[in-house]
């Protein structure tokens, strides 16, 4: 049974604010791709969003909490028996180790457990049976995905993004809309994938890219690359070596990554420069 008082019921440890306003939940049913897909909720919590999912579409909801779980069970028992519903109780990071959250093409409707809403929208980029994401998450990372170049904003998570498809940002959602209200202001986040990329190595060369995102980019590389080669692909591409990460467009984040990308030095700079160090002195000893 639910504590009436949800405030002290919600499990910090599980990022539980539960939305408790109908107009944002209508806006979010609207803004959904409008086919017969089915949908992937992540942390249904007590079920508010759920209800008005299962009216219009199939949903498999996943939910770490084993109360809500119990709750959950009860409170679609008609839905599940009518084959609307699903529930897996359980880590859902745990359920994504195959790539693919399901094992049919399916949109992505949730609000997030923010302490890990990144790392679920990474996942679902990479997962090919992934077709729409379209979550609440904390702003600022909201803003991040959706940046576009040439935004203060843009960042790797944006490229990563922009590879696969287009994101925006549907609307904002003040702390009071929700059960305990968190100290963030939140957004809903869309994005619409006409492909998938999973290339854990652009990854990589995208946390090189923006390693000091005020930096200039030809620097930022530098510290990873073989001067030449950086300095090199730059004029290839007629590019200014003083843009800074957030200045560069997608498509040139791959030529560049296409060009450069069997010469990353994998080792972190530190362990690159004891080497150097550790170098001198032999010179120093001969
Ligand atoms: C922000 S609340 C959203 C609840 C509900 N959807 C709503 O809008 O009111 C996040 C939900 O995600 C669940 N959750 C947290 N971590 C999870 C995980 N690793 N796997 C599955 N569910 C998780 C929490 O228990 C909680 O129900």
């Amino acid at each position: 049974m639910i504590h009436e008082d949800l405030a002290s019921f919600a499990d910090k440890k599980f990022g539980q604010n539960f939305l408790k306003n109908n107009t944002y939940i209508h806006k979010i049913i609207q803004s959904m791709p409008d086919d017969g897909l089915k949908v992937a909720e992540i942390g249904p919590g007590l079920g508010d969003l759920t209800k008005e999912l299962v009216k219009v579409r199939n949903v498999t909801a996943f939910e770490v909490d084993k109360r809500l779980c119990e709750h959950l069970s009860n409170e679609f028992k008609e839905a599940t028996h009518d084959g609307h519903f699903e529930l897996r109780c359980g880590d859902v990071l745990e359920r994504w180790e195959s790539g693919k959250l399901l094992d049919e093409p399916y949109h992505l409707v949730a609000n997030l457990p923010y302490y890990i809403a990144t790392n679920i929208i990474l996942k679902a980029l990479k997962d090919e049976h992934c077709q729409s994401i379209l979550v609440m998450v904390q702003k600022e990372v909201a803003d991040k995905f959706a940046a576009k170049a040439g935004d203060k904003a843009f960042s790797a998570l944006s490229v990563l993004a922009d590879s696969v498809g287009k994101a925006s940002v549907c609307f904002e959602v003040e702390p009071e809309a929700f059960v305990p209200p968190p100290k963030v202001t939140s957004a809903v986040l869309l994005i619409e994938k006409n492909e998938t990329k999973d290339d854990e190595r652009f990854e990589a060369f995208l946390r090189v890219a923006f390693a000091q995102p005020r930096k200039k980019l030809s620097k930022n590389l530098m510290a990873r690359f073989p001067k030449e080669l950086v300095a090199e692909t730059f004029s290839q591409q007629e590019l200014d070596s003083n843009l800074r990460p957030h200045e560069v467009e997608t498509s040139i984040y791959h030529h560049l990554y296409n060009a450069m990308k069997d010469n990353l030095d994998e080792r972190e700079p530190k362990q690159r420069r004891s080497k150097a160090r550790s170098a001198n002195t032999e010179k120093q000893k001969t």
